[in-house]
C-alpha cells in the first residue's frame, strides 16, 4: 500500500489522496446516517494519517450540517485536518465521554496501516464508551488495534459495524480474528489501479470459479474426466467414508473409487461408487487420491504417498506425516488440516494457529512443499511457492462447523484434482463451492454434512452461471459441448 501510494502521490498535488479517501469515507457515513443534517458525529483521532482521514471526513459532514466533535488521542494530530474541521464548524470535544454518550456515529481514526499492537491504554476507555453508546461505529481503513498484514489481534481493538477501506482490502479485513472486528467492509477506490503489487492474499469470485470448474468435452468418457480414489472410513467411522465419497461424486471426476472397510455403507448410499477392499496400490488406476477421513489408525498412507498422482491428505492421515516424505513426492500433495491438526503438525498450540492463520498456513506449505488448505472460520489456501498469493475463501457460514463437513470437502477437492485442476485451484474452488453449498443448505438453520454435499450441484450451477432448473432453455448441446462453458458463465 505504501509503495503504491507513494508512486501515485508523486504525480498528484499534496493531500489529494487523503481528500479522495475522506470524500469516500464521508459519503459512506452519510449513507449510514441517512440524514446528515443534525446528526451527532464523534471522531476518534490518532496521531497519524488515519486520524487525518477522519478529520477531513468530519469536516465534510460538518459542512452538511452534522454536529462533529473530535477526540484527539495522539500527542499531535493532523493539523491540516483539524483546521479543516474547525473551518467547517466542528470542534475538539471538551468532554469526550459526554459527546460519545450522545453520538449517532463514531469514526474510528485512531490507527490504520501504521498501527502496531493492540490499542494503547489511553484509547481503550473512549473505544469502550463508543460501543456502549449504541452509536454506529465506522472504522477508517481498518479497525484500530488489529494487525493490517496478518489479521492478528494482540490486545484490545475497535469492534466496528462497518469499515471503509482505501485502495485495496488489507489481509486484516479478510482473515480472522481481525475480520470479525471489521463489520461490513466497503472499498473506496483512490486510484491506485495498476500501481498495486502482487497481493499477499486473493479471493476467488464467481467468475473465477466459473472459469476453473471442469466441464466435460463432447468426446469425454468417465476415465478421461478423471477417477478419484478415496481411502477413508473404518469400522469405527464408516460415515466418514460415505461423506468423503458424497463430496467426491459432486466434484467433476468421472468415477469415484472407494478403498477401505466401509464399502457396504458406501454402496448402500451411493451404488455408483467403485468399491475395493484395498490396499490402495491394488485398487486400480486413479488420477488423484484422497486419504484420511475417519481412518482411525492410518493404514495405507505411505502406500498412497508413494503413488505418482496428486494426493490429498486429511484428518487421521495427517497425524504421522513426515515432511521429507511429502517433499520427495514426484506429484503434488494437498494437506487439509483444521487448526488443531495444523498445530500438531507445527508443534504449536491450536490457539496460536487460530491467532496467526496466515503465518501458519504459509509455514506448513513451506515445510511440506505442499498446497495447504487450512480450515476454520477463515479458510486459507497456501501454495508451496511463497511468492504465490494465499487464497482466502469468501464463502461459508459458521453453520459449517458440523461433524463430517470436512470429509465432504476433502472428497470434493480430490475430485477436482482428478479432473485436472492445479492443486491450489482445486483446493480454493472446492472451499468456495463447499461454503456456497453450506449457505444454500443452511439459510439460517443448523445443517448436516450430508446436506452440504447435496447442495453442491446447486452451488456449482450458481458459480458457473449455468441455467437454473426449469430455465434450461439453452441451445442444444451447449452444456458440455466441446469443452465450452455453459452460457452466462
Ligand atoms: N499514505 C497515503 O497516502 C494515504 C494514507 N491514508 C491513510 O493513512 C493511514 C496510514 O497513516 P500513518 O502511516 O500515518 O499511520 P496510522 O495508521 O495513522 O498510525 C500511526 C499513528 O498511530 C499511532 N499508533 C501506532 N500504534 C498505535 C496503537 N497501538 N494505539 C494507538 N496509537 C497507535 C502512532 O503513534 P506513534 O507510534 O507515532 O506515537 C501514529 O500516531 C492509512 O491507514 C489510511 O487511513 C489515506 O489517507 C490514503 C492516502
Ligand atoms: N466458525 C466457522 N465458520 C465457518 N466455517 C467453519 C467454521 N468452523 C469450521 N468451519 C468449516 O467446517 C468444516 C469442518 O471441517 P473439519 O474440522 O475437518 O470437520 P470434520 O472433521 O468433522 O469433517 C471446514 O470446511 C471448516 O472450514
Ligand atoms: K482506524
Amino acid at each position: 500500500m505504501r509503495a503504491a501510494e507513494a508512486a501515485l502521490m508523486a504525480g498528484l498535488p499534496e493531500g489529494a489522496l487523503m481528500q479522495r479517501a475522506a470524500a469516500g469515507l464521508a459519503g459512506a457515513c452519510a449513507g449510514l446516517l441517512g440524514r446528515v443534517y443534525g446528526a451527532r458525529v464523534v471522531l476518534l483521532v490518532g496521531g497519524g494519517a488515519n486520524g487525518g482521514d477522519a478529520l477531513y471526513a468530519g469536516a465534510r459532514l460538518a459542512r452538511r450540517g452534522a454536529g462533529v466533535s473530535a477526540v484527539p488521542l495522539g500527542a499531535r494530530i493532523h493539523q491540516g485536518g483539524l483546521d479543516a474541521l474547525v473551518r467547517a464548524g466542528g470542534r475538539v470535544a471538551d468532554d469526550p465521554f459526554a459527546v460519545l454518550a450522545r453520538a449517532d456515529l463514531v469514526l474510528d481514526g485512531i490507527t490504520g496501516i501504521g498501527g502496531r499492537g493492540g490499542l494503547r491504554p489511553d484509547a481503550v476507555p473512549v473505544v469502550r464508551a463508543s460501543r456502549a453508546s449504541g452509536a454506529v461505529v465506522v472504522a477508517v481503513d481498518l479497525p484500530s488495534g488489529v494487525d493490517a498484514d496478518t489479521g492478528a489481534v494482540d490486545g484490545e481493538a475497535v469492534r466496528a459495524d462497518a469499515t471503509v477501506t482505501f485502495g485495496a482490502y488489507k489481509p486484516g479485513l479478510l482473515v480472522d480474528p481481525a475480520r470479525e472486528y471489521a463489520g461490513a467492509v466497503r472499498l473506496v477506490d483512490i486510484g491506485l489501479g495498476d500501481l498495486l503489487p502482487t497481493p499477499e492474499l486473493e479471493a476467488l469470485q464467481h467468475a473465477d470459479v466459473a472459469r476453473l470448474l471442469p466441464v466435460p468435452a463432447a468426446e469425454s468418457d468417465k476415465y478421461r474426466r478423471g477417477v478419484v480414489g478415496v481411502v477413508a472410513g473404518s469400522a469405527r467411522y464408516p460415515g466418514a467414508a460415505v461423506l468423503a465419497v458424497a463430496g467426491a461424486l459432486r466434484g467433476g471426476a468421472g468415477a469415484v473409487r472407494y478403498v477401505g472397510p466401509a464399502g457396504d455403507a458406501v454402496l448402500a448410499r451411493y451404488p455408483e461408487t467403485l468399491v475395493h477392499p484395498g490396499p490402495p496400490g491394488r485398487a486400480g488406476r486413479v488420477q488423484a487420491w484422497v486419504i484420511g477421513p475417519g481412518l482411525a489408525d492410518t493404514p495405507g498412507v505411505e502406500d498412497v504417498l508413494a503413488s505418482d498422482v496428486p494426493v490429498l491428505v486429511d484428518a487421521d492421515g495427517l497425524r504421522p506425516l513426515d515432511p521429507a516424505a511429502v517433499r520427495a513426492r514426484p506429484a503434488p500433495t494437498v494437506l487439509t488440516p483444521h487448526a488443531g491438526e495444523a498445530a500438531a503438525l507445527l508443534g504449536t498450540a491450536r490457539e496460536d494457529v487460530e491467532a496467526r492463520r496466515l503465518e501458519a498456513v504459509r509455514e506448513l506449505a513451506g515445510r511440506y512443499g505442499a498446497t495447504v488448505l487450512l480450515k476454520g472460520s477463515t479458510t486459507l489456501v497456501a501454495d508451496p511457492d511463497p511468492d504465490v498469493p494465499v487464497r482466502v475463501n469468501p464463502t461459508g457460514t459458521p453453520w459449517l462447523a458440523t461433524a463430517g463437513s470436512g470429509d465432504v470437502l476433502s472428497g470434493l477437492t480430490g475430485s477436482l484434482l482428478a479432473a485436472g485442476l492445479a492443486p491450489r485451484d482445486a483446493a480454493s474452488t472446492a472451499a468456495y463451492l463447499h461454503g456456497l453449498a453450506a449457505r444454500r443448505a443452511a439459510r439460517g438453520a443448523p445443517l448436516t454434512a450430508h446436506e452440504v454435499a447435496e447442495a453442491l450441484p446447486g452451488a456449482w450451477r450458481d458459480a458457473a452461471g449455468a441455467p437454473r432448473a426449469g430455465l434450461d432453455g439453452g441451445p442444444a448441446g451447449t452444456e458440455g459441448g466441446a469443452g465450452r462453458r455453459p452460457p452466462g458463465s
